[in-house]
């Protein structure tokens, strides 16, 4: 399993604007990896995790392509692909979602072994809800509770459980771990590692870089909708070469805690070169072209 992310770009028509949410972003991530997405909020990581399962709403026009290579079949676009096909074979059964909110994401009045046995049901496996749950870490009796009787790390199961149940080679969190404490941060990101080290690949979206240096084996930085530095994660956490990454870390508590001055540009109105110069040290008159991504996978004029 691999999916190469080619170009993709995501704009959202407004009144009298366009949002210009994911520019031109490229990756890839193969079965057995983790890839940390990291950045502030707003500059569109999730809208690119909903524009590879076709989950976007009707102002959103989506660019470019996302690969995803299954051995032993034509590689898919999921950018081309026809809802039908995402219904059928991507979502739950090429890629799970983890949502950002797991208790949001289940239905209140009915048991957690109820929602199972639906989305089992629906994907057509003959696992069993119990079987289901004990490959996400759930005992049998958790299954008899209703979302509002779960803990938060219980419902983060549940919700993995769900995800899961197709059996996908491909794994999408998004912000897995928002309004956990940091015992179940950190076993959620366990749990992630342990999807990934059984064969997946696992793109998790997160602005806890704490989270992503526990879990992943590349992180992507965005900035701005786009990925500005693309690095192996023990070279990015040893020395980020982006100037914003190094800001994200620098403003760590458990490092020199000195956030990044000014705020990120409206994406309804990106300059036209490096969209950080406004914040950034080293910015010089280069910086009103914008950076092409370089082969050691950075855009920067001064990396
Ligand atoms: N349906 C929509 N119409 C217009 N703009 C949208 C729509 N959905 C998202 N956006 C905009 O796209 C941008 C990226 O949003 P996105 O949710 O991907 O951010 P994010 O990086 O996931 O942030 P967070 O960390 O807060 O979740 C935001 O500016 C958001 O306002
Ligand atoms: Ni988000």
């Amino acid at each position: 399993m691999r999916l190469r992310v080619d170009g993709l770009s995501v704009r959202f028509r407004i009144p009298g604007a366009i949002v210009r949410a994911v520019t031109d972003a490229r990756f890839e991530l193969g079965a057995g990896r983790c890839l940390a997405l990291v950045g502030e909020s707003g500059c569109g990581k999730s809208v690119m995790a909903h524009a590879l399962l076709g989950l976007l709403p009707g102002n959103a026009a989506v660019t470019g392509h996302a690969w995803l290579d299954v051995p032993g079949q034509d590689p898919l676009d999921l950018v081309a692909a026809s809802e039908k096909t995402l219904a059928r074979r991507v979502r739950g059964r090429l890629i799970g979602l983890v949502p950002q909110s797991p208790a949001a994401h289940l239905t209140p009045v009915r048991t957690a072994r109820a929602q199972l046995a639906e989305t089992l049901r629906e994907l057509g496996r003959a696992e069993t809800p119990d079987a289901l749950a004990e490959r996400a870490g759930l005992r049998p009796e958790h299954l008899d509770r209703y979302p509002h009787q779960l803990s938060g790390g219980m419902a983060q199961r549940v919700a993995n459980a769900l995800a899961l149940a197709g059996d996908p080679p491909l794994i999408l969190a998004d912000e897995p771990t928002t309004g956990l404490d940091r015992p179940l941060v950190d076993a959620t990101m366990a749990e992630l590692r342990r999807l990934c080290d059984e064969g997946r690949a696992v793109l998790v979206i997160t602005h806890d870089l704490r989270a992503a240096e526990r879990v992943a084996d590349d992180i992507a930085v965005m900035y701005a909708s786009r990925v500005v530095e693309r690095s192996e994660a023990g070279a990015f956490f040893a020395g980020p070469r982006h100037p914003y990454a190094r800001g994200l870390l620098d403003a760590l508590p458990s490092r020199r805690f000195v956030p990044i001055p000014g705020l990120p540009p409206e994406l309804t109105r990106l300059p036209d070169g490096c969209a950080f110069r406004p914040r950034c040290a080293l910015s010089t008159a280069a910086c009103s072209v914008l950076p092409a991504i370089d082969a050691n996978g950075v855009a920067c004029h001064h990396a």
